[in-house]
């Protein structure tokens, strides 16, 4: 049987006065899996997302990464284990690109800590594998919203995380680059990461995905393998406009299917 890698029982979240965002969601992840979650804007998702990082405290409910609590880590050693990319970063200090990602190798070394040859190879691997070598020297306060998310991207690569957890990591980017970072993606949990992100594209993670969520009304009300789940049924259903889908070359595609 594969080994659950993280996992949540009966997570909760409830804000004063207000129904619970999430209520009472339970969900297992193994490491080789690329998990899409779907949902409307206010679901949950990122709720969900930083309570598995641990950022932020469930009102009742556990979170277990490698079996263990999640709050019994501490959380260096939870960086090692898990990245996390939120939604739209801001850069704020004029770090370079490479001084940014190298921040990915922290949790291995203390912010203090010499970055070895082993680390810089790393950095750079990573600085490959989202196109940014020649935007290393760069100050991260002068990119695009896309290449700063890019540049977010390869700091959680270098970071060397199993699990990835990414909140809308498309956004910003252009239409090349989502592809080339839907192909990393499917690579990296072929290498063994769990790889688990949200988005408002369902088409994105149709082909490449193992399986997808959905999030609504506080609960997971469908979880399966994409071609299940992202159905023009399924997503007329939750985004509440018709849609009719086209199946092409292991791809599915939707269009808003006018009403006659
Ligand atoms: N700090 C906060 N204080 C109070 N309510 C919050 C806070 N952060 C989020 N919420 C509320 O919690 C709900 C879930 O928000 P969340 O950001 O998890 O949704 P999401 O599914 O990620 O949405 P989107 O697709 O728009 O990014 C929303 O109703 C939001 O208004």
């Amino acid at each position: 049987m594969t080994e659950v890698f993280l996992s949540c029982e009966a997570v909760t979240l409830k804000r004063l006065g207000r129904p619970a965002v999430l209520d009472g969601i339970t969900l297992t992840f193994c490491r080789g899996e690329l998990v899409g979650l779907l949902g409307l804007n206010g679901a949950g998702k990122s709720t969900l997302l930083r309570i598995l990082m641990g950022l932020l405290k469930p009102t009742s409910g556990t979170v277990h990464l490698e079996g263990e609590l999640l709050s019994s880590f501490r959380s260096t050693d939870v960086a090692r284990r898990l990245a996390y990319v939120p939604q739209g970063h801001a850069a704020v200090f004029p770090y370079t690109v490479r001084r940014m990602v190298e921040l990915g190798r922290v949790p291995h070394h203390g912010i203090a800590g010499r970055l070895g040859p082993d680390d810089q190879r790393k950095v750079d691997a990573a600085l490959e594998r989202l196109g940014l070598c020649g935007l290393a020297d760069r100050p991260v306060t002068e990119l695009s919203g896309g290449e700063r998310q890019r540049v977010v991207l390869a700091r959680a690569l270098a970071q060397e995380a199993v699990g990835l957890l990414l909140d809308e990591p498309m956004t910003g980017l252009d239409y090349g680059h989502q592809v080339r970072l839907m192909g990393l993606l499917a690579e990296l949990a072929s290498e063994g990461h769990l790889v688990f992100l949200t988005s408002h594209r369902p088409e994105e993670f149709f082909a490449s995905g193992s399986r997808a969520l959905v999030l609504d009304g506080g609960h997971i009300v469908a979880d399966g393998p994409p071609e299940q789940i992202v159905t023009a049924e399924r997503m007329s259903r939750l985004y509440g406009v018709p849609l009719a889908q086209i199946d092409h070359a292991g791809k599915r595609f939707f269009h808003h299917e006018e009403n006659t």
